[in-house]
């Protein structure tokens, strides 16, 4: 990287962690938007009158437009083509709208008759609020990742990534902590208002970014930390997606994760209504692996980085998923300590499959690929957290109603989910034979997954 002075910006450590915590900020304040609704589905049946089928395809709305109208790909291609400011900026903007669209919808059509498109009015527009607040969230992702890879280059890059995913994970945990004690001592609404809120300053934190950015860019001649090694290109896109590495990371991407985000979209009612967690405190325990993967994440990062194992983490991983949702799945356990303990061992295979499958994909793919590579995987995951949370809020509609129980003169399902719980074990083992069938790729094509990072 050429530079017009001695010292840049980035140079200075306090100046490039003031950056991250300026952008993560935004990112955490998305994650808590992302996951304040999913404790309230018990709330929004008995208020709104949403079915399971509603609140499924409502969560899984998040990833319709990055699924069905590419939007990843083309958030790809923007950064490429406008810059880091301008898509921070535009990604801000869409989790801002989004996100008020489906405020509006709650509070001004909530529990309306009146029908879009087949769909209750309500419905319709907070999922697409939230699908437009979807595309805002995932492309401010992707961003942030080459925010990191530009302020960071050649400096505590990994760690930077951990603290930045660690804070979203904050967000995300005071989402299921705070919603139902929050919409109880005021409205429905209320901790989505606050969501909106904190996304309004997570847009004027990136503002102030912006301006940090300028500033390094005037700086610096030529900027090769985000030139063309890093551009989004058709022609990359055929190298990676040729790449029997690829398909495997990805899948294992996909099913793995539709068993953890989808799973805690639904965990908050089935804490209260199988293992009798009182609904105060249920949010806190579904969000418990993402308060777990705040502290073992980094923790499992540095064992991967001296001692290697990547590919066998991913298998004992997905191996604790399968255990995790089996014994969810045993219909005659009702002990709230089992279900905690479980909670917390998800919590675990949480923070190790991360920490093992994003190095991974830096160490399957040239650095010229890692952006492309990044955004395909993301595109294919959105297909599992967009069909999987409908697929479960179907189901459960269908097959899964036991009775009903009247709480403050409000009306609500009783769900049996040995159903879900054992389709959620479905994927997970599907998730244990790609991360076994990953292993034997990793010893066929070479990619060093068993390696240590660092070097003895
Ligand atoms: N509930 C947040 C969804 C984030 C999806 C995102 N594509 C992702 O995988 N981020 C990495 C992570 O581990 O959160």
């Amino acid at each position: 990287m050429n530079q017009t002075s001695n010292q840049k910006l980035n140079d200075k450590t306090w100046a490039r962690w003031s950056a991250l915590f300026v952008v993560a900020f935004t990112m955490m304040a998305a994650y808590y938007v992302n996951d304040i609704m999913a404790p309230l589905k018990s709330m929004l049946e008995g208020e709104l009158h949403w079915t399971s089928g509603e609140f499924g395809f409502f969560t899984g709305a998040y990833s319709f437009l990055n699924v069905f109208l590419l939007m990843l790909i083309w958030g790809g291609l923007i950064l490429d083509k406008f810059g880091i400011r301008f898509t921070g900026m535009l990604s801000a903007i869409l989790m801002v709208g989004g996100t008020i669209c489906e405020y509006a919808a709650i509070t001004r059509f909530g529990g309306t008759e009146e029908m879009l498109f087949g769909y209750k009015l309500d419905v319709f527009m907070a999922s697409a609020g939230y699908s437009v607040f979807g595309v805002g969230a995932e492309v401010a992702g992707i961003t942030v990742t080459k925010i990191i890879a530009k302020w960071f280059h050649g400096k505590e890059m990994a760690l930077a990534m951990g603290v930045q995913v660690a804070l979203a994970r904050v967000g995300s945990q005071v989402a299921y902590a705070v919603a139902i004690p929050v919409a109880k001592n005021w409205h429905l609404d209320t901790p989505l208002l606050i969501g909106a809120i904190l996304l309004v300053g997570g847009l004027v934190s990136f503002l102030c970014f912006t301006f940090m950015d300028r500033k390094l860019d005037r700086q610096v001649t030529i900027d090769t930390s985000c030139g063309d090694d890093e551009k989004f290109s058709f022609k990359d896109v055929v190298a990676v997606v040729s790449n029997p590495g690829f398909w495997l990371i990805a899948l294992l991407c996909v099913l793995f994760y539709s068993c953890v985000f989808p799973f805690q979209k639904f965990a908050t009612e089935l804490m209260v209504t199988k293992y009798n967690v009182s609904e105060d405190i249920a949010g806190t325990f579904a969000g418990l692996p993402a308060l777990g993967a705040l502290f073992l994440t980094p923790v499992f990062g540095g064992m991967i980085d001296r001692r290697g194992k990547a590919a066998s983490i991913m298998m004992l991983g997905a191996f604790m998923l399968i255990c995790v949702h089996a014994i969810y799945a045993i219909p005659f356990i009702h002990a709230s300590w089992v279900a905690i303990i479980l909670m917390i061992i998800l919590g675990i295979a949480f923070s190790l499959v991360p920490s093992a499958m994003w190095p991974s994909v830096a160490k399957i793919f040239p650095v010229k690929q890692l952006g492309t590579a990044y955004a395909l995987i993301f595109f294919i995951q959105n297909i599992g957290l967009w069909g999987i949370p409908a697929l479960i809020g179907s189901v459960l509609e269908n097959y899964c109603i036991t009775g009903q129980e009247v709480v403050n003169g409000k009306t609500t399902n009783l769900y049996d989910y040995t159903l879900p719980m054992c389709i959620f074990t479905g994927i997970a083992i599907l998730s244990l034979l790609v991360a076994f069938l990953l292993k034997s790729a990793d010893k066929q094509y070479g990619y060093g997954l068993e390696k240590a990072n660092l070097k003895k």
